[in-house]
């Protein structure tokens, strides 16, 4: 039999090692929950973009709740964008890129970085001003490790996700990718589905031929804008625009100078309008404008300089000819009796209003402008 003192040292020692084991088993329940909640925080992430219903909603989104999330000081996005057509369409939709400085458009793929090959690496490690400077145009002070992810679709490098962080051992070459891989993966599918959806969005609301609006935008802006005006008691006015003789313009110079001549004219009065103003092409050579915040006084002076804008310059066509071109227009306002009238009857009243104008300056003898009323 041992004797009792010779039972203590291999007790002691158990008693350590469980000790041990329950400090690990503590760390490894802990870890176990920290990664939980980093699960549940980013499954909260995933649906929050996937149900992002438009482009400024997506990226917002990502901006507001990526760095939050997984603990970031810094989360910039970079859009392969050719020819500029996302930034425009997106522009031309109303998205406001001032509120997105992190939001960076670059011509080609290869700008962003990546070793080319079949399917893109992400690229971790320490930050250098020299290596990421336009990945982060505007690095928070103290930004020590980044991590370039890029999103793919369909093995297309359409951008880069990049994070940043004040820690200089949160990104390292050694680090495992996969999380921020699958990030991206979510990412790039959401970024596309808004990005055509939106695309869609503004070639059913534009005019192919000009790039103004069409017919079916203004009917909806106008009765939004009617509401609006309405409700909170401003001006607004509407223009009919028919470019004078046209037929004879597409009978002396062709029909193909006939269309370079509507795309001259959307761009004469556009440049007369502010950005509150809507623009559309009605169809053939007559558009119409919608004028925000401006009664029928104001809307006759702007009316006077599209008119003036197109008739005081001849238009430079292909093949060094010259044509003089002029537009009549009508012009009428929204009424203050009309506010408390049904907004489609107020609609087709104020369009009509401005057609009944129009007739009567193409009678007084073209290139003029006519109030209604
Ligand atoms: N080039 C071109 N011509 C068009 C387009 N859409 C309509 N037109 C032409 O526009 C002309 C419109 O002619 P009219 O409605 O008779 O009017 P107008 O000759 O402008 O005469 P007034 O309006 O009375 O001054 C027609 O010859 C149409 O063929 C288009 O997209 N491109």
């Amino acid at each position: 039999m041992r004797q009792p003192d010779a039972v203590l040292p291999d007790l002691r020692d158990l008693i350590a090692e469980n000790e041990g084991l329950r400090a690990r088993i503590g760390y490894v329940m802990e870890q176990a929950q920290r990664n939980h909640e980093i699960m549940a925080r980013h499954q909260a992430f995933d649906l929050e973009i996937v149900g992002a219903s438009n482009f400024p909603q997506l990226v917002g989104t990502i901006f507001r709740l990526l760095p939050v999330i997984s603990d970031l000081d810094s989360v910039t996005l970079s859009l392969v964008d050719t020819d500029a057509d996302i930034y425009t369409v997106m522009h031309k939709l109303g998205v406001d890129f001032e509120s997105f400085p992190n939001l960076l458009f670059c011509e080609h793929a290869v700008e962003l970085g990546f070793e080319p090959g079949e399917r893109p690496r992400p690229r971790l490690g320490p930050y250098s001003r020299a290596a990421h400077g336009a990945m982060f145009p505007h690095p928070p002070a103290g930004l020590e490790s980044v991590a370039l992810v890029p999103l793919l679709r369909n093995k297309r490098l359409i951008g880069s996700l990049n994070l940043g962080s004040c820690d200089p051992q949160r990104f390292t070459a050694a680090l495992g990718t996969d999380f921020v891989e699958h990030m991206a993966s979510i990412i790039a599918i959401c970024l596309e589905n808004v990005i055509s959806n939106e695309m869609l969005k503004y070639i059913g609301l534009t005019d192919p031929l000009t790039g103004v609006y069409n017919r079916r935008y203004i009917d909806r802006r106008l009765v939004e804008e009617i509401a609006r005006a309405q409700r909170q008691n401003y001006h607004i006015s509407f223009m009919f625009i028919d470019v004078d003789y046209f037929k004879k313009v597409n009978d002396s110079v062709g029909h193909q100078a006939g269309d370079d001549v509507l795309r001259e004219v959307a761009a004469r009065i556009k440049m007369e309008l502010r950005v509150s103003d809507a623009l559309a092409r009605f169809g053939g050579e007559e558009f119409v404008v919608l004028l925000i915040n401006a009664d029928l006084q104001a809307a006759a002076m702007v009316a006077d300089r599209i008119r003036a804008g197109v008739a005081d310059k001849p238009f430079d066509l292909a093949g060094g000819q010259y044509l003089n071109v002029s537009v009549s227009i009508g012009v009428a306002a929204l009424d203050d009796y009309a506010r408390d009238h049904a907004i489609e009857g107020v609609a087709q009243a104020l369009v009509a209003s401005a057609d009944g104008a129009l007739y009567q300056a193409k009678e007084a003898g073209r290139n003029r402008v006519v109030m209604a009323g």
